[in-house]
Parts: C-alpha cells; sequence; structure tokens
C-alpha cells in the first residue's frame, strides 16, 4: 500500500505540474489579443481553444486518476487510469484506459488470462489510496468455480452496491469483458448494442463515444459525437458521465430537441405519433412541397403599373417543370429553385415588354434610317437591366413567383398539413380516412405546440426546401470576407479554408449560374473556425451538420421518420444503436432491429449482445422475468450478478385506501433506503393524484415536469418517463392498468419492475395475476391495508 501511494502521489504531481502549464498557457492566450491579422486571430483561437481543453481534461481526470495497475508476463508493470500521463522524458507514467495497451486490464480471464499475471484495482480516496483489490490471474489452484467469476469481482460489487446518486456515474475502472469489447469495436459502419435492462447498454454507450473520441480525435473533435436519447430527463441523467471522462464534443439531447430552435416536451397520442412515424410521411411530405410548385390552370395575368402581362398555362408550366427537372438533376432542394423561377419569368415578362415597345415603335416614321438601323437604334433606347429591375420591384410580379415557386419554411408548410384537412387529403391519398384525422391539430401547432414526433417531420421538410434564399442571399454577402481568410491564411489553414471553399462550391447550384454560398459559414461548420461556441451549441445551431458519429440509446423506441433524420445527421452512417426490443413502449417503436434499421442502412449492421444485469438483484430479476415470459417474448430475462437482495413486495389494497397506503409506504421505504433514490412508477391517469397524496407526507416529491426531478428524494414517473433510468428502490402502483393502458403494456412493466437496484414494492388494487409466481413476490400489510382488507 506505500509503495502504491508513493507512485500515485508523483502521478498527481505530475498531473499538477501538467495543469499549471495549461491554464498558464491558456491566460496567456486568452488576453486582449495583440494579434491584428486574420492569421493571428486564427492562431490565437486554436490555442485558446487546444488549452481550454486540455485543462478541463486534466482537471476530469482528478477524481478517480488512476485505478487499476497490470503486472504481466511479458512487460513492466504499469498503471492505468482516465487519462494518460508521460514525465518529462516523455515516458509514459499512467495509461489511457482507452489505449490499447489497456485492453487486457478489462480483458483477462483465469479461463483466458492473456498474460496477465495480476489485475491489481486501486480504490482512492481523493489522493490517497484507500484500499486494493488483487486478481491473481496466472494462479493454477484456482478452481472451476472460481475461474468462472467475473473480472475484478471484489471492485465490481463494490461499486454495485453502491447508493446511488440520481445521475450516471462513469464505471472505467471495473468494464467488464463483454463491455469492453462493444466499446473498442470499429467505429465504422452500424453496431447494434442489444441486451435485458440493466445489462450496460447505455454506460457503455457512453464510454464508446468516448473512446471513439479518443482514437480517431483527429477526425472527430471537430464533428462531435451525437447521443441521443429517449427524453429530455433521460438526457439530464446521463449528462455528467462524458464531461466526467473529460470529453466534451459530445452533443446529448433527445429526438425533440434536434430542431434548431425547438425544445418539444409534448407527445401525440399514440395514433397520431403512429402516423407521423410511418416512412409514408416522407411521400406526403414530399407531395406537400410538391404542390407549392404551381402551374396554374388557365395561366395566370400579372397587372403592374405600367402594363399587363400574361403568362398562360403552358408558359407556366413549362417554367414549373424546368425548375423540377433541374433541381432534380442537381439534387437541390425547393428554395434553391427559386432563383431560376424568378429569372425564367422575368425572361418572359421581359420578352413581353419589349414586344409591346416593338409593336408601338414599329408605327413611328423614321426616314433617314433604314429599317435595320432604326430596330439597333430602339432597342438601345431602352435601358433592359432598369426594365428588368422595374418589373422585379413591382409587388404583382413578386406575387406572381408567390404562387409558382413560393419559398417554404417548415414550420408554416407542416402547421397547414397538420390544421387543413383538404391539403391532407390532397397530399396524403396513400393515408386511409383515419390516419388523415389523426394528424389533425385543433390547438395549434406553433411554439411549444410541437410535439417531439414532429421533428423529424420539420427536419425531412427542411432537407426537401433548404434554407431561405435571403438567408442564401445574406450568406452570399459575406464570401468576400471568406476570399480574404483564403488570402491571408497559413499553409494549414488556407487547406482548411480550400476545403470549405471546394464545399460551397459543391453546393452551388451548376456553373452556369454559380451562386457564392458563404465558405465563412461552411468553414465555420466543418472545420470549426468559430472557436470561442462550444461544438455542442454550434452543432445544434445548424439543422444540418454532419456529425461523425451517432449514438442512438433507447433506440428500440425511435420511428422509421426519426431514423431517416438520424442518416441525415451522419451521412457516413458511422452509428452505435443501443437497444431493447422487448422494452419498446413507444407506438411507433421497433418491433425488430431489421425492420427498425432496414429503411436506413439495409442489412449493413452487426450486432453485439450484452447478456449480465449490474443493476438490479436477482430476486427482483426473477419478477421481471415472469413478466418478460407473459409478454410472450422468447428471450430470458437477463441474469443478476448480485444475487442476493431484499424480497419483493406487494400490498393489495382497496381503491378508497390507495392514496393513503401509498404515502405510508413510500415513508417506510425511505426510511428502510437511507441516503439512495426512490421512484414510484404508475400508470399517467394516476399520477396527478397520487403526487398530490404523497405530497401531504413528502414535500420533496418531484415529476418529470420538475427539472431537479432526478435529485429529488421521491420522483413519481411514468414507465416511458421512467426508460433507461435507475433508482435505489421503486414502488410500482397498479400493474394491472399499466399494462392494460397500451398495446406493449407488458413492455412498460418489463421497464417498471427494472428500475430498482435493491428493492422493489408493487401496490395494487386488482389481484396479482397468475403468472407472476416465478419471482417470490412477498405480500405485505400496512396498518391501513390490513384494515381496508379486514386482514388481521
Ligand atoms: N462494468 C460495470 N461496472 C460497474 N457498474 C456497471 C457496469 N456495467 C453496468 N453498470 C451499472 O449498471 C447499471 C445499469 O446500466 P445501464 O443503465 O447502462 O443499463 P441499460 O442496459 O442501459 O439498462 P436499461 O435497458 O434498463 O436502460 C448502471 O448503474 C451502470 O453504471
Amino acid at each position: 500500500m506505500t509503495a502504491e501511494q508513493g507512485y500515485v502521489s508523483a502521478l498527481f504531481e505530475r498531473l499538477d505540474a501538467l495543469r499549471d502549464h495549461a491554464e498558464g498557457t491558456l491566460a496567456q492566450a486568452v488576453k486582449p489579443a495583440q494579434v491584428r491579422t486574420h492569421q493571428g486571430q486564427l492562431e490565437r483561437d486554436a490555442a485558446v481553444r487546444h488549452y481550454s481543453e486540455r485543462a478541463a481534461r486534466l482537471s476530469a481526470a482528478e477524481h478517480g486518476l488512476v485505478f487499476g495497475r497490470l503486472d504481466s508476463d511479458d512487460q513492466e508493470p504499469f498503471y492505468i487510469g482516465r487519462i494518460g500521463l508521460y514525465d518529462e522524458e516523455y515516458d509514459p507514467l499512467l495509461i489511457d484506459w482507452r489505449a490499447p495497451a489497456a485492453t487486457r486490464f478489462y480483458r483477462a480471464t483465469p479461463m483466458d488470462r492473456l498474460g496477465v499475471r495480476r489485475r491489481r484495482h486501486i480504490h482512492l480516496k481523493g489522493r490517497r489510496v484507500a484500499r486494493l483489490d488483487d486478481d491473481v490471474l496466472a494462479l493454477d489452484d484456482l478452481d472451476d468455480a472460481e475461474r468462472r467469476h467475473l473480472a475484478g469481482e471484489g471492485a465490481l460489487l463494490a461499486s454495485l452496491n453502491s447508493a446511488r446518486t440520481g445521475r450516471m456515474a462513469d464505471i472505467v475502472a471495473t468494464i467488464q469483458a463483454e463491455q469492453d469489447t462493444v466499446i473498442r469495436s470499429d467505429a465504422d459502419g452500424v453496431l447494434v448494442v442489444d441486451g435485458g435492462p440493466g445489462t450496460g447498454k447505455t454506460v457503455v454507450a457512453l464510454h464508446r463515444a468516448a473512446y471513439l473520441l479518443y482514437t480517431h480525435r483527429e477526425r472527430l473533435s471537430g464533428s462531435g459525437v451525437l447521443v441521443v436519447g429517449p427524453n429530455a430527463t433521460f438526457v439530464r441523467y446521463i449528462d455528467q458521465v462524458l464531461p466526467g471522462l473529460g470529453e466534451t464534443d459530445v452533443v446529448l439531447a433527445s429526438i425533440g430537441e434536434l430542431y434548431p430552435g425547438l425544445s418539444t416536451v409534448r407527445a401525440d397520442p399514440a395514433d397520431a405519433a403512429i402516423v407521423k412515424g410511418s416512412l409514408r410521411m416522407a411521400t406526403v411530405l414530399e407531395h406537400a412541397v410538391a404542390t407549392r410548385q404551381r402551374a396554374p390552370i388557365g395561366g395566370m395575368t400579372i397587372v403592374t403599373d405600367r402594363d399587363e402581362y400574361v403568362l398562360d398555362d403552358q408558359t407556366c408550366r413549362r417554367i414549373r417543370d424546368s425548375a423540377r427537372e433541374r433541381a432534380a438533376r442537381n439534387r437541390q432542394p425547393h428554395n434553391r429553385m427559386r432563383r431560376y423561377v424568378v429569372r425564367d419569368v422575368l425572361d418572359e415578362l421581359m420578352r413581353q415588354a419589349l414586344q409591346k415597345l416593338d409593336a408601338v415603335l414599329e408605327g413611328v416614321d423614321v426616314p433617314e434610317m433604314d429599317e435595320d438601323e432604326v430596330d439597333q437604334d430602339l432597342a438601345s433606347l431602352v435601358d433592359h437591366d432598369a426594365l428588368r429591375q422595374e418589373l422585379l420591384s413591382s409587388s404583382a410580379v413578386q406575387e406572381a413567383f408567390d404562387i409558382l415557386w413560393p419559398e417554404l419554411e417548415p414550420e408554416l408548410l407542416l402547421a397547414d398539413i397538420l390544421t387543413d384537412p383538404h391539403l391532407r387529403a390532397d397530399v396524403a391519398p396513400q393515408l386511409s380516412a383515419a390516419e388523415r384525422d389523426a394528424l389533425q391539430r385543433s390547438d395549434g401547432v406553433a411554439g411549444d405546440h410541437w410535439t417531439a414526433s414532429d421533428v423529424p417531420l420539420l427536419d425531412e421538410i427542411a432537407s426537401l426546401v433548404g434554407p431561405l434564399d435571403a438567408a442564401l442571399e445574406q450568406a452570399a454577402g459575406q464570401h468576400a470576407r471568406a476570399e480574404s481568410a483564403r488570402a491571408q491564411a497559413t499553409e494549414q489553414q488556407r487547406q482548411i479554408v480550400a476545403d470549405a471553399y471546394d464545399v460551397a462550391m459543391d453546393m452551388a447550384i451548376d456553373e452556369e449560374v454559380a451562386m457564392p454560398v458563404d465558405a465563412s459559414v461552411v468553414l465555420a461548420r466543418y472545420h470549426d473556425v468559430d472557436a470561442s461556441a462550444p461544438l455542442a451549441e454550434r452543432a445544434l445551431r445548424h439543422r444540418d451538420w454532419a456529425y461523425g458519429h451517432v449514438i442512438v440509446d433507447e433506440a428500440q423506441e425511435l420511428s422509421p421518420m426519426a431514423w431517416r433524420m438520424l442518416a441525415r445527421k451522419c451521412p457516413t452512417l458511422s452509428m452505435t444503436v443501443v437497444g431493447d426490443i422487448a422494452q419498446t413502449g413507444s407506438a411507433d417503436g421497433a418491433s425488430s432491429w431489421a425492420r427498425a434499421l432496414g429503411d436506413v442502412v439495409g442489412g449493413k449492421w452487426r450486432q453485439a449482445r450484452l447478456t449480465v444485469n449490474y443493476r438490479s438483484t436477482q430476486p427482483i430479476m426473477a419478477v421481471a422475468g415472469d413478466v418478460l415470459a407473459a409478454s410472450g417474448a422468447d428471450e430470458e430475462a437477463p441474469r443478476a450478478v448480485r444475487e442476493d437482495g431484499a424480497p419483493p413486495w406487494s400490498i393489495r389494497v382497496v381503491e378508497e385506501d390507495l392514496h393513503d397506503v401509498l404515502a405510508e409506504t413510500v415513508h417506510r421505504e425511505r426510511t428502510a433506503l437511507g441516503a439512495g433514490t426512490l421512484a414510484v412508477i404508475l400508470p399517467l391517469p394516476r399520477l396527478d393524484g397520487c403526487v398530490a397524496a404523497l405530497r401531504t407526507r413528502e414535500p420533496g416529491v418531484r415529476t418529470a415536469d420538475d427539472q431537479d426531478v432526478l435529485d429529488a428524494p421521491v420522483a413519481v414517473l411514468t414507465p416511458e418517463q421512467a426508460k433507461g433510468l435507475e433508482f435505489d428502490a421503486t414502488v410500482v402502483v397498479a400493474p394491472d392498468e399499466i399494462v392494460a393502458a397500451s398495446r406493449r403494456g407488458f413492455a412498460d412493466l418489463y421497464v417498471a419492475v427494472t428500475r430498482p437496484t435493491g428493492r422493489l414494492g408493487i401496490l395494487h388494487t386488482a389481484p396479482l395475476p397468475a403468472w407472476w409466481s416465478r419471482g417470490d413476490i412477498r405480500s405485505r400489510a400496512t396498518a391501513a391495508a390490513a384494515g381496508a382488507m379486514g386482514c388481521p
């Protein structure tokens, strides 16, 4: 212990020295700029970003800096920690847990020890070594049962038995072999990580994000990793893990938060959610955009202050079809094509204006000139630019543009679709009348009325229509600045800007009307020139930000339309998809991975399975196993690492006593629990009544609507809101009603009973179903319940 303390102290000294250096350099770099040149500013921004990230990473490593030591047959012993540290001669002092050399620490077992003789777990209290746990793997006299034991079981059990804080913690010290394989799996392609509740899918996915950022920092630090969770509470539950691992180039968001400017909390009724999530909506939205590209039957007449012009229906059709054809050829969105419609309409009006002028002038007698000379002279009399400008500024002409090819905004178009039954009948013939009716919104769709299922639709429309032309024109004005930056930048920066410029030019419509696109915007988006704003902020601001990797948690809940959106956000389709089909609760969620992913990646995905439950005890998992069997699922609930634990209990109560008994029970559980967290999980219709009853005894009760629900002594949640979370104790209310509430009711009950780490209780008014037999649920009575039931 003393020897280890000496080494650990030396590591902290080195950490302090490096942190001082990083902070000192940062302080210098952020001083009021003496730099005047653009190049100087770029260099300064890059330095600020580099040293602030480094200082943050070094600070994050303070807690639990070193947690392991590996002694092997073939190498000097070395230490493993949250980050890698080197001495002044660049000799390694501490190996980052993500480095290839650390793999054996996680994967070696007595059955396959990979050359490891001893794996030592070092437990720190602050900077002091508090305890050492040794796994001696080279010992030949272990019996078979011992050999099958999990790696680092002492350290693992200590971690699993600790009380929860309401926030997920990292597991770098106790990652298990099957989890390590997932974490270090190749970044390319789509990896599906499947497993029952509590098998560590979420925590493994987050460690994978940290691993990928470490291994592919060059590639990912500019584009970032997007982690998508099922709801805002879940996102808060996991949001400490990656910063704690020193990683900040990560965006955490729920589907409802992925459209810039919106943060949706509302959910649709199941029938509307199913239709909105269906792939058929992609065609509906495409039709909706197409209906705004008009060629009025009978053409149109444009009356300006000066004259009257006619666009006959053939001309209208020609202009519209040509814009459509150009859009398809160049894969350009609707709004980008408006400039061509404007150009073609103006050409036609100019032709008519000149023709009229010609007709007027034909009557004029100019005897000294021959006919050709007259034409030439008259043509020169007309200022074409001025005439074009005059037409362009006429409100009647502008109206014509808006009729033929209006600029479209996703929110306005979707609002029309959701509120106008005639429009829906027009654009959604493939939906049944009932499905179209399910989409109808009577309470308005603006502001916070948007729902999470609307977000993929808004994103789909945005990808079909592109940015507003005005935004592009404004961007074009900045083009010159990007050009001058290009001229001034250093060689490396020049390359960056040149790349961005190429991207910009690729985005230009075609060489005929090479539209200047703002290279500086592109540059900022792809190459981090705006170093001052954190990546998460910049990424969420740009709807079409391209992430380097996307991690989808509780992925079984995503609709096909949500998958399409995520595929657009990750064009390389480098994704980790994490979930459990048996827990699918949402109406538009997945019933198999093949179906969920088929539309996005076809058959090109690989699967890994996690099999061991690290959250709940075996008695709780036996109760959960009954629910899974009753649901008709083929698979078994995962085996729990912790075999012993408090037996689950149940209380049957008459309806009138439910609130009182609940309040009393929760109070009793809180006392039994001490410091840990507790959740009451119930069907939605019971929420308000139970919350009111609980508050009479426990003022700290919180619901999912409260920001501090995760820090509350008692959280009251529906199964949907509790998805992905965990608590030390859980009281499930009215399980029969949870099952009856939806088509996926068993999945919801399965989620509810698999939330606790240690204590599970069930409060029910109807008898418990007969299938709940395998799990040993002890029937309990409270004074009130016993009285109400006529029990002694
Ligand atoms: N190797 C490990 N060491 C310590 N704790 C672990 C380990 N693996 C998982 N855990 C813990 O087990 C609990 C469950 O993990 P997690 O929430 O990631 O499971 P999950 O598979 O996502 O569950 P669910 O499907 O129910 O959402 C967490 O507290 C997590 O920290």
